[in-house]
């Protein structure tokens, strides 16, 4: 039946559809790299940096300015408000150097979580008071894509239907907003790790938000072509002391999805939540070899998974550029390869890609 009051035009459709084929197409996936001031600020601690403006910036301009051959893997980059307006070294703006490569520009658009009165310690996102005035001008500064990430917790009562309900609405006005504004939604509700609970729950807690948060995009009008979804994948809690093989947790994931998520959504970009560089690359390809069907695309929009090796390899140091580019790029393929369920381990990881990357209770 014909909606009477069309959200979208024909043209609107088209271009949003179309920005979000190319962001996954042929293997490709997502670089995250919005983490905001303070989560970076976590992340070069460990490696002894100060968290300045500059350093935050040097480090991107590495990642950024690698070889141009990464748009093979790479389709989409997600930037924090700080870098779509940095430069790097030669006075170029960073959303330049991307779109040169042909690689897509996002930004995160949510603000952070605000307490749920009354539960489990659960939240909500803020963000969505200005955002379509946000969106606009992000659109005429060059980003095609947005990013707005929700966090369930498994424990005692948790999530509440409260949390579910509240997460899933705003996600479906934050998706609405920037398809008028032209910029495709990432959505992301992201069941966290944390917790001993089993895999099987995780794939009970992910199907409740799955169909939750697609029962709110279709009431909202969104059009689901024009959109990509970004879930974690359903793996044991950090603290459960069953272990379960990559085969497994694709299972898991796969079913999860199959049951909740409509095959008109172009692609499904997991995050890595915390697992290793290794076990995140061998979860994707073990996802795109599941025998069950996938009519979407299945690939990666990583963090910590993509760049914990290059922040170690480059330690602050601009004489580590080249070690810090051939890390990035090394996961780069590797998860593009997994994304086409190729990857083949060679078992000679360095051991900064085996490690966890896990950090309890992560605030964002
Ligand atoms: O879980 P990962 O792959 O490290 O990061 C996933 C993510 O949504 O969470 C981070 C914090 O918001 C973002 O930088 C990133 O986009």
């Amino acid at each position: 039946m014909a909606h009477q009051f069309p959200a979208l035009t024909a043209a609107q459709k088209k271009e949003l559809s179309e920005i979000a084929q190319r962001i996954v197409a042929n293997g490709k996936g997502i670089l995250a790299a919005d983490e905001s001031v303070g989560t970076m600020g976590n992340r070069l601690q460990r490696i002894n940096v100060e968290n300045t403006e500059e350093n935050r910036r040097q480090f991107r301009e590495i990642l950024f300015s690698v070889d141009s051959s990464v748009s093979q893997s790479i389709g989409g980059v997600i930037l924090f408000h700080e870098t779509l307006y940095q430069k790097d070294s030669q006075g170029k703006l960073f959303r330049d150097v991307l779109k040169e490569k042909g690689i897509v520009v996002g930004i995160k658009l949510d603000q952070g979580t605000a307490p749920l009165a009354g539960t489990n310690k659960e939240t909500t996102i803020q963000g969505l008071d200005g955002l379509s005035q946000r969106c606009a001008q992000y659109k005429k500064d060059g980003a095609d894509f947005g990013k707005w990430r929700a966090v369930l917790r498994i424990d005692k009562q948790c999530p509440s239907a409260l949390a579910i309900q509240e997460n899933a609405n705003a996600l479906a006005r934050y998706a609405s907003i920037c398809q008028q504004n032209g910029l495709v939604p990432i959505v992301e509700p992201e069941v966290i790790p944390d917790g001993d609970h089993d895999m099987e729950h995780c794939q009970y807690v992910t199907e409740k938000v799955l169909a939750t948060v697609y029962k709110a995009l279709n009431d909202h009008h969104v059009y689901l072509e024009g959109t990509l979804l970004k879930p974690n994948m359903v793996t044991a809690g950090h603290a459960c002391t069953k272990k379960y093989a990559p085969e497994q947790v694709a299972m898991a994931t796969v079913t999860a999805l199959h049951r909740t998520v409509p095959a008109a959504v172009p692609g499904i970009c997991f995050l890595s939540g915390g697992m290793s560089e290794e076990d995140a690359t061998l979860n994707l390809n073990a996802i795109n070899l599941c025998p069950l069907p996938k009519p979407w695309k299945l690939s990666f929009s990583y963090g910590r998974a993509l760049q914990a090796s290059a922040l170690a390899a480059w330690g602050g140091k601009a004489a580590n550029k080249k070690a810090t580019q051939e890390a990035f790029m090394k996961r780069a393929v590797a998860n593009s390869q997994a994304a086409r369920g190729k990857y083949a381990s060679t078992g000679s990881s360095g051991a900064a890609s085996t490690q966890s990357l896990f950090t309890a209770n992560y605030t964002y």
